[in-house]
């Protein structure tokens, strides 16, 4: 059955395997989209027997993704598991659906509000730290980790900045490397076989970046559990949804947004995804007791149902601390790139920013979030062209016929998702290549296929951050741009791309800035 798909040529006992031989992730990349406009939207690929089918049309992408079936991860995600364990990325069956339900729930969008202090404080942060680049060129995704870092352990970890002993950065760079050592066994395939693996130097690297990045996740969980003992031995109950968001500074128009009122431009984006977080926002809060994160996690393993155990509290912390940050470091990063090189739709930010922000200093609140709509359309359209998770993956549990061409995938296949491929084809956006905003006009979105744009996944299985990311982009990029223009001298041509497990620049982000004149700015 694999074989009737088409496909580059084989060789006998390694099929497609020897590919890989001397090329970088960057070259492999290159390699993959022009396969892709060679043999079409499906493409199979032969690693000795194990056979991979890279879909790149949205009616395929839907078949798979909206699928309560389809919901295994490959078996390539399994080299995450000795950082992640049997976290929600990648877990399976009852443990992945019960885990989910637990933890979708706490991004709903009124936990979210009451993190607003926290974006603000932070992207604060971030602004006067970029104070000393002021003038030179500087990697940005250094300070877009670091605060991203932050930002998790402070929302969804609820540690507080007092707690916090160091920076983020450590972690950050760890996790960076990790991710390039997964991305070599998924391509060289001799180093997917555990026993060679071991003998590399690959894997005493992955001990010492393993040690780092659980060292962070582990004081964090410990950390919280004595508060958790300390506030429970004075009989002090977890915070309610309700004294939460009044213990931050969440402004009372924002506690007035009613949750089905907040319908960003992304809500109307992403509606067809049906996955279970608009689910979760449309049953609103009422008397209901809500907790973030690791509140809950913690919470469930004393007093819950389902009895969480340790272990299991660190393959989720250590899930939502990598999910969480390195996706929108990455995210913010190209954004604040992209509107380095094109100046005109940088001014037409900043003129939206004035006009909900003026020249005052003030912190961003949840209604201005919901004004920010060209900003919104240049994340979006950011996350087309640049999607921080390039590709995911698939394992087939039975035969699947998909859409748009007479194939049946066999199972036990793997199916590879190109996200990259499919944000890029002229299928659904016209030049699909130019940066243009305007893709995400309401009036052009509504025409597309819902999953002609899948930055977040969709389906049963998508991203449970991505309200919680869109937001903090919104109030972190937004909190910069009122300080800084930002100047990028290397054109998108140049951009050398690294297909990692998240997509990075292998040059690095490079940029310039200069402070802001507050006043409204000519655009074309
Ligand atoms: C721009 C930012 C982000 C992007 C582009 C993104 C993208 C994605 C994608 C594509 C998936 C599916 C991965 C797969 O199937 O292999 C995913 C899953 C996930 N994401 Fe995100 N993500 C972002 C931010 C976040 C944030 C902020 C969090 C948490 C705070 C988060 C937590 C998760 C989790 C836990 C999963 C696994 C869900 C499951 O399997 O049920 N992500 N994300």
């Amino acid at each position: 059955m694999g074989n009737l798909i088409p496909g580059p040529e084989t060789v006998p006992f390694f099929g497609n395997a020897l590919i890989a031989l001397g090329k970088t992730p960057d070259d492999l990349i290159q390699y993959c989209l022009v396969q892709q406009a060679k043999y079409g939207s499906v493409v199979r690929g032969w690693l000795g027997s194990k056979l991979v089918i890279f879909l790149a049309d949205a009616q395929d992408v839907e078949v798979i993704l909206n699928s309560p079936i389809h919901i295994d991860k490959a078996p390539e995600y399994n080299f995450f598991k000795p950082w992640l364990g049997e976290g929600l990325l990648i877990s399976s069956g009852n443990k992945w659906r019960s885990h989910r339900k637990m933890i979708a729930p706490t991004f709903h969008i009124n936990i979210l509000k009451s993190f607003i202090g926290v974006f603000n404080q932070n992207s604060k942060k971030v602004v006067e730290k970029l104070r000393s680049e002021v003038g030179k060129t500087f990697d940005v995704h250094d300070y877009m980790s670091t605060a991203t870092v932050d930002i998790l352990l402070e929302t969804a970890m609820g540690i507080t900045r007092k707690t916090q002993n160091e920076s983020g950065f450590d972690y950050a760079m760890a996790v960076m490397k990790m991710c390039d050592i997964i991305h070599q066994r998924h391509y060289k395939f001799w180093l997917r076989f555990d026993p060679i693996f071991k003998l590399t130097s690959f894997f005493k690297e992955q001990k010492r970046l393993l040690s780092i990045i659980h060292g962070l996740t582990n004081k964090v969980i410990k950390s919280k559990k004595e508060t958790y003992f300390e506030n429970k031995s004075k009989g002090f109950i977890p915070p309610t949804l309700d004294e939460l968001t009044s213990q931050t500074e969440i402004s009372i128009a924002d506690k007035n947004i009613l949750a089905n009122q907040a319908k960003t431009l992304s809500d109307t984006v992403f509606k067809g995804y049906r996955d279970d977080l608009d689910y979760n926002d449309e049953q609103d809060v009422g008397e209901k007791k809500r907790l973030a994160f690791l509140d809950l996690m913690i919470e469930s393993a004393q007093n819950g149902s389902q009895q969480l155990t340790d272990n299991e509290i660190k393959e989720e912390v250590d899930t939502i601390m990598f999910e969480g940050h390195d996706t929108t470091a990455a995210g913010s990063s190209f954004v604040l790139c992209l509107l380095g090189i094109y100046h005109d739709v940088q001014a037409k930010v900043y003129n939206e920013l004035y006009n909900i922000f003026g020249d005052s200093d003030r912190p961003v609140t949840f209604a201005d979030t919901l004004e920010m709509k060209y900003l919104e359309r240049v994340i979006l359209e950011t996350l087309r062209l640049y999607p921080p998770v390039p590709a995911i993956a698939r394992q087939l549990n039975r035969d699947v016929k998909i859409a748009s061409k007479d194939y049946v995938l066999p199972k036990g296949a793997t199916v590879v998702i190109g996200t990259y491929a499919i944000h890029r084809s002229p299928k659904y956006y016209k030049d699909p290549n130019t940066f243009n905003p305007d893709n995400f006009l309401p009036e052009n979105a509504s025409c597309r296929h819902y999953y002609s744009y899948v930055p977040f996944s969709a389906g049963p299985r998508s991203c449970v951050g991505r309200k919680y990311a869109l937001l903090k982009l919104k109030i972190l990029l937004s909190t910069i741009l009122r300080s800084y223009k930002c100047i990028s001298d290397i054109p998108e041509s140049k951009f050398k791309l690294k297909g990692d497990i998240i997509l990075k620049r292998s040059d690095g982000f490079q940029l310039r800035i200069v402070p802001r004149e507050r006043v409204p700015l000519k655009t074309v």
